[in-house]
């Protein structure tokens, strides 16, 4: 036979199945219903106690399913906000407290609302999860205390049988849990590139790439759908399977509760009991088996909230040496590498002495920025030894050490709009007459009354460097500060860099700030050379 043929037969078969045991069903239901009238008449006449008490023993069972569901609920939420305060609260700490590789691993600004949403996927999940796995506990405890005691192996066989629907939700736990990340994926993809046109609105628009834009979004949305379509067809023949063998079990039960009738096994009233338990029983079990299925899926979100949530804090970075001054910062055979890249420093040693003026030059990625981070002890990651006179990092006390360190990086960050807010949050006593030398020696005068976004790139680099020179500390490192700056600007940057009695390293392509410094390095393969020490 065609094969195509031998599979369409295959697969309509189940419904052909289905629609027959419905039938069947349908027609059995009549009789029984039928039958169970005379029988309850008969029943309730010849031992009304009995029948009583197994009514009233199957509503309690319904009781204690109700309240327990809700009280799950009711666990859940409040668990669930108190969880997700404290997962914001961890995750702020950890960053102030220098856990900067999971910035680096989740991505800056992302991490809190993926976190998030990981976290009430999470809750949900469990939710479900662990009040059907409830419910469908109690069912089965009222089941076999009600009916096991009178019939243990009846009970047993229908069990047995009734387990039988969830079976095939195993079979597809694997396909759907692959199916279900690359939807996550998808989606993440799409969002993200949503993200960034609103963001890159202006590159859109000057380089008119409406139509590469619409395309990009148009073969994203067609991936996201085509996994929605995906999951829909796996949850279909999820559904089918599940409601053959649901059908299949009734079936059997029906049969068997037939017979047992017949051989006067079983009292009618059970008969009612038994059938009335089947669909919360079988329910119960589906989703909880469900439950299972999603726990799978959201394992890695899981892992990741707590990776978070079981770090200690107080243990990590509780008592740590106190850095009073940096005398020196000694690298012993540092290698790093970003998370799953290849090595941008391969076993560097140097020495940074108290006074030292240091420039670091480089070609474009050989690893600059990435050494500024690594002295100002950012990453933890390494290999080898960094010293803070002669304490490893890892037993400093960041605070202590970083409150010595100033720092003006490549790009502008800025906390507040304000100018002035800026610039006040890093200093420390009255130091109102040096800002405004400052702000009057690199023509800012007037600046105070504007807001940082209505500043141009220059400007906001000089507010930049004015923050780094304000801090008061012993170490000064700066990242590239001449990009945007003017030629008298460079010069006056370069008066004060020489001027300074501060540690001062400094990454710059410019050669004119050669002049003011003692050593220069230059980053290349992978190593940290020192090109000249000038004294
Ligand atoms: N978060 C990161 N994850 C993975 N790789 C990174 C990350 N940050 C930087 N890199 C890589 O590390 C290398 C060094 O980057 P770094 O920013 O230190 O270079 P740089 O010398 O300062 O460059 P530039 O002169 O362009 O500023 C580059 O190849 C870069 O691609």
């Amino acid at each position: 036979m065609n094969f195509k043929y031998y599979v369409k037969i295959v697969l309509l078969l189940p419904t052909i199945f289905i629609v027959f045991i419905n039938l069947i069903e349908g027609i059995i239901n009549i009789y029984i219903s039928n039958t169970f009238a005379k029988l309850f008449s008969l029943a309730i006449q010849k031992d009304m106690e009995v029948f009583i008490c197994n009514v009233v023993t199957f509503l309690l069972i319904y009781l204690i399913i109700i309240s327990g569901k809700l009280f799950f609920s009711l666990l859940i939420e409040f668990f669930k906000e108190n969880r997700i305060i404290e997962l914001k609260k961890k995750l702020f700490m950890l960053f102030l407290n220098n856990k900067y590789s999971l910035v680096e691993k989740y991505g800056q600004g992302e991490i809190l609302n993926r976190l998030e949403q990981d976290f009430n996927d999470i809750v949900k999940c469990f939710y479900v999860h662990y009040s059907s796995v409830f419910s469908a506990l109690i069912c089965l405890a009222g089941y076999f205390i009600f009916l096991g005691l009178k019939n243990f192996s009846l009970s047993v066989i229908f069990f047995g049988l009734w387990i039988l629907p969830i079976f095939p939700l195993f079979f597809t736990i694997k396909y759907m849990n692959k199916i279900v990340e690359e939807s996550h994926r998808a989606d993440d993809e799409l969002t993200g590139f949503i993200k960034q046109s609103f963001e890159g609105i202006e590159v859109i628009k000057a380089y008119n790439l409406y139509e590469w834009a619409s395309l990009r979004f148009l073969s994203l949305e067609e991936v996201s759908k085509k996994c929605a379509n995906e999951m829909e067809k796996v949850g279909t023949i999820e559904d089918i399977l599940y409601n053959l063998c649901n059908n299949i079990a009734k079936f059997g039960t029906y049969i068997m509760l037939g017979l047992f009738l017949y051989k006067k096994l079983i009292t009618p009233d059970l008969v009612v009991v038994f059938i009335s338990l089947f669909p919360i029983v079988i329910d119960n079990f589906k989703v909880a088996a469900k439950g299972f299925q999603n726990l799978r899926v959201e394992k890695s979100s899981f892992e990741r909230i707590s990776e978070i949530l079981n770090f200690d804090i107080e243990n990590q970075y509780g008592n740590m040496i106190q850095i009073n001054e940096i005398e020196n910062i000694v690298f012993k055979n540092v290698s790093f590498s970003y998370e799953n890249y290849k090595s941008i420093f391969n076993k560097i040693n140097f020495r940074i002495n108290k006074g030292d003026k240091i420039l670091i030059m480089g070609s474009n990625g050989s690893g600059k920025t990435t050494l500024l981070k690594l002295i100002m002890g950012l990453y933890e990651s390494f290999k080898g030894d960094i010293l803070i006179n002669g304490v490893p990092l890892s037993k400093v006390d960041f605070k202590s050490f970083s409150k010595h360190i100033s720092f003006i990086p490549q790009n502008f960050t800025f906390f507040t709009q304000d100018i002035d807010n800026n610039l006040n949050m890093v200093i420390q006593g009255n130091l109102e007459d040096r800002k405004r030398s400052l702000l009057h020696l690199f023509g800012l005068d007037d600046i105070l009354s504007k807001k940082i976004n209505q500043l141009s790139d220059g400007q906001k680099q000089k507010i930049s460097i004015i923050r780094g020179l304000l801090k008061k500390s012993s170490i000064l490192i700066i990242d590239e500060p001449t990009n945007y700056l003017d030629t008298k600007s460079i010069e006056i940057l370069k008066d004060i860099l020489c001027k300074s009695e501060k540690t001062i390293i400094i990454v710059s392509h410019n050669i004119e700030l050669t002049s003011c410094v003692n050593r220069i390095w230059r980053i290349e393969n992978q190593s940290v050379n020192e090109i000249a020490e000038i004294y």
